[in-house]
């Protein structure tokens, strides 16, 4: 008698966290890629800063550049979910064509996809400041920063808004958990 061995295929999305630089997309991702791992699932962050330095090497922060660079991601992101891993994508993605063909990717292959927003104004995340980019672009050493002199067209519908500047980092990664849940996806 032939024994089929039963495989275990986890459910992998994509969680596109989009905001303003130090809104706290990359400080989500890893809280929540910590808790989700430690629950056994398989999860992968990639990070704009990571991917600049090797997929992305040679790309600035033009339009076309950073139209290029998420359609990047937003193609390996699919990969990796598609084949079950949570793939967490902390990256500003500042025009809304760019998501679009990003979640459009995702539906056209079946992959779960969630939009979140990293919804910090501006003003607090100029005075978080992780990187120290809104001092440079203030004393004009820098220009086309992103929500500053560099647009950022807002999500219209995002699949949740997080309000980082209200809550606790806990909290954050929480309320994301709490959307893959709702969505059976963990
Ligand atoms: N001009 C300008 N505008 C915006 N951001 C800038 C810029 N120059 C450098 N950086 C830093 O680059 C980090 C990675 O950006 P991303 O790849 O996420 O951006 S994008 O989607 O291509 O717009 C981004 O990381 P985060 O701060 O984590 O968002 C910025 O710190
Ligand atoms: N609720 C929150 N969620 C995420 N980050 C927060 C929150 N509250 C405060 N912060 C702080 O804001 C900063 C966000 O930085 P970072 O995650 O690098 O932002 P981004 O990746 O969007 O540029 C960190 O210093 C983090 O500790």
């Amino acid at each position: 008698m032939t024994e089929i061995q039963e495989t275990h295929v986890t459910t992998g999305a994509t969680v596109w966290l989009t905001g303003l630089p130090s809104a706290g997309k990359t400080t989500i991702a890893y809280e929540l890629a910590g808790r989700l791992s430690a629950e056994g699932h398989r999860v992968e962050v990639l990070d704009g800063d990571e991917i600049r330095e090797f997929l992305s090497a040679g790309l600035g922060f033009s339009r076309a550049d950073r139209h290029t660079h998420v359609q990047r991601i937003g193609f390996l992101a699919d990969l990796l979910a598609r084949n079950g891993v949570k793939a967490l994508v902390p990256v500003i993605a500042p025009y809304a064509d760019s998501r679009e063909a990003v979640r459009t990717r995702h539906r056209v292959n079946a992959t779960p996809y969630l939009e979140v927003h990293v919804a910090t104004p501006v003003e607090v995340c100029s005075v978080r400041d992780v990187k120290g980019l809104y001092a440079k672009q203030a004393a004009g050493e820098l220009t086309g920063l992103t929500g500053v002199d560099d647009p950022y067209e807002e999500p219209v519908s995002p699949d949740l808004r997080i309000e980082s500047h209200h809550q606790t980092v806990q909290e954050s990664a929480a309320a994301v958990y709490a959307l893959l849940s709702e969505r059976g996806l963990i």
